[in-house]
């Protein structure tokens, strides 16, 4: 599992280990590490430290500290390095070892006329390896100059590796927010622990690969703000059936989804239940909807509603799904009010979500509940326009969760579990070819089959983003996918997962 951390947390551990040790040694430390790591992409990218080009980028903090000192160690090692000092306050003993060890300083970025401009993109432009020691986790708001022309510099000339020191330049390092422009990196050296905001987009597509560099800080550290899961927690959670097991122990999964106009999500949230191994699916809809299923699913127990059947001739369910494609009427909310009326975990996704923001009493449940939403259904949701969520997606996911009640599983280019008490979780799977129609319904019959084996609704809600994005990845394989893929995908998933 990979743990991740909020500023005022890395800050308290900091403190606490600072006490304990010889002024400057966390420096050394982080310094140090991030030397050895250049030296390794150097080598990768030029064949060897000696007479490869660096330019290090420094800012008025620590985080220019950091990149001075680790400039110096490898100017002491033969780079040829440049220092780009965008404060007039740069770390003093920094500098003085990355002069005292070779290195130059281009001409004063601070002088306020443009001259520095030229030098400093033929410098950028020539270099195997830029530094971004602009500014950590001490950043604070949009870039302001000459920061922020100094990174659009870099983004745009650089012909070389991009690092970023701790955080990229303008990333919000607790959130993973941008505002105004953000150094693109190659590659982050993080130190201590990892930063919240490198794992969430849009921070994470900024930080590229993230190191870690361990200074000492993990003892001083509580529980972590923001975690993710990796192969080994999903195995731990996943039930396997055994030799006792019978449908009914696995777990029976109803299923709300479809209406005359949208069969197919009927059938790919049938086909996500089945796919991730329900002992039963009861398929609850429309006639229309009622004859896909039939036709695809012979596995799935079906109930047509109307006609004086109701949701309650489905009979005992261990979890529902609904919302997929059910329409947004009044037929569709007196249904949603009778599903989610049972005392059973519910996973409410889509039409569901545009229902209970009309009505939120249908979130008012006993039962514990996941919603599925996608950004512009958390935006109806929370009454936010869409920008905002996509944005800080931390924030509004933690916000749904503590408004609601419920477990807030939101969907988009960084996937969030966020539930009151837990620390919020960043899903890493996936592929951007997961935005296409029809694969949110796989992901919600996914969830439903995991609620009804008994996980709790963030496991079921963590597991089922972490199983549904590498379906995706291994449907995809660097070309567009449909969402019937993933179903075809997840046998193979699981196997994986072992
Ligand atoms: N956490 C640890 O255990 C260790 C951290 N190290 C490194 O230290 C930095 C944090 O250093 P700090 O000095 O606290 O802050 P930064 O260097 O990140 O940033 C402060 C400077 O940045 C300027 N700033 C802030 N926001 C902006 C902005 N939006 N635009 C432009 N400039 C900005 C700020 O300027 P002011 O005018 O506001 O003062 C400062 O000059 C951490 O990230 C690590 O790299 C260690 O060395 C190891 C231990
Ligand atoms: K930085």
């Amino acid at each position: 599992m990979r743990t991740a951390f909020a500023v005022d947390q890395i800050r308290a551990a900091e403190h606490a280990l600072m006490s304990r040790l010889p002024e400057g040694t966390l420096m050394t430390r982080a310094a140090t590490g991030l030397a050895v790591l250049c030296g390794h992409e150097l080598a990768r990218a030029a064949g060897r430290v000696y007479g490869s080009r660096l330019v290090v980028l420094a800012g008025g903090g620590d985080n220019g500290g950091d990149a001075l000192f680790a400039g110096a160690r490898l100017a002491a090692r033969g780079a040829r390095v440049v220092a780009v000092l965008a404060s007039a306050r740069v770390h003093a003993a920094g500098l003085a070892a990355l002069k005292a060890a070779g290195g130059r300083v281009l001409p004063d970025v601070l002088a306020g006329d443009e001259t520095w401009i030229a030098p400093v993109r033929d410098a950028v432009a020539a270099a195997d390896l830029v530094l971004d020691g602009l500014v950590g986790i001490g950043g604070t708001g949009a870039l302001r100059e000459p920061y922020s022309a100094l990174v659009s510099l870099v983004n745009t000339e650089a012909g070389g590796q991009v690092v970023a020191v701790d955080v990229p330049s303008g990333v919000d390092a607790s959130t993973g927010q941008v505002e105004g422009v953000a150094l693109r990196a190659g590659l982050t050296v993080t130190f201590g622990a990892e930063k919240s905001g490198l794992l969430v987009d849009p921070g994470a597509e900024y930080a590229g690969r993230v190191e870690l560099v361990d200074i000492g800080l993990v003892p001083y550290l509580d529980d972590p703000d923001v975690v993710a899961f990796g192969r080994a927690d999903v195995a731990a959670l996943l039930p396997l059936p055994d030799r006792e097991s019978d449908k009914y122990r696995r777990g029976v999964v109803g299923v709300m989804a479809g209406s005359h106009r949208y069969t197919g999500a009927a059938v790919l949230a049938v086909g996500g239940a089945l796919r991730a191994g329900a002992g039963l699916v009861k398929f609850a809809g429309q006639r229309e909807p009622v004859d896909q299923v039939r036709v695809h699913w012979p596995e799935a127990l079906i109930t047509e509603l109307g006609g004086g059947v109701s949701v309650h001739d489905v009979g005992r369910v261990n979890s529902w799904v609904i919302g997929p494609g059910m329409g947004v009427g009044d037929d569709s909310l007196e249904i949603a009010r009778e599903v989610l009326a049972a005392d059973v975990p519910a996973l409410v996704d889509a039409d569901g979500l545009t229902l209970a923001a009309r009505e939120p009493s249908l979130l008012r449940r006993e039962a514990p509940t996941v919603i599925t939403p996608h950004v512009g259904e958390m935006a109806r949701l929370l009454g936010v326009p869409r920008e905002h969520i996509e944005a800080a997606r931390l924030e509004h996911a933690r916000l749904a969760a503590e408004r609601f009640g419920v477990t807030v599983l939101l969907k988009g280019s960084t996937t969030v579990v966020a539930e009151e008490g837990r620390p919020t979780l960043v899903n890493t799977t996936g592929t951007p070819f997961l935005a296409t129609g029809g694969t949110g319904d796989v992901l919600a019959g996914l969830g439903g089959t995991l609620l009804a084996a008994g996980l709790s609704c963030y496991d079921a809600a963590s597991c089922a983003a972490y199983l549904h994005g590498l379906a995706g990845r291994v449907a995809s394989a660097g070309a567009p996918l449909v969402a019937g893929d993933l179903l075809t995908s997840l046998p193979e998933v699981f196997a994986s997962i072992g």
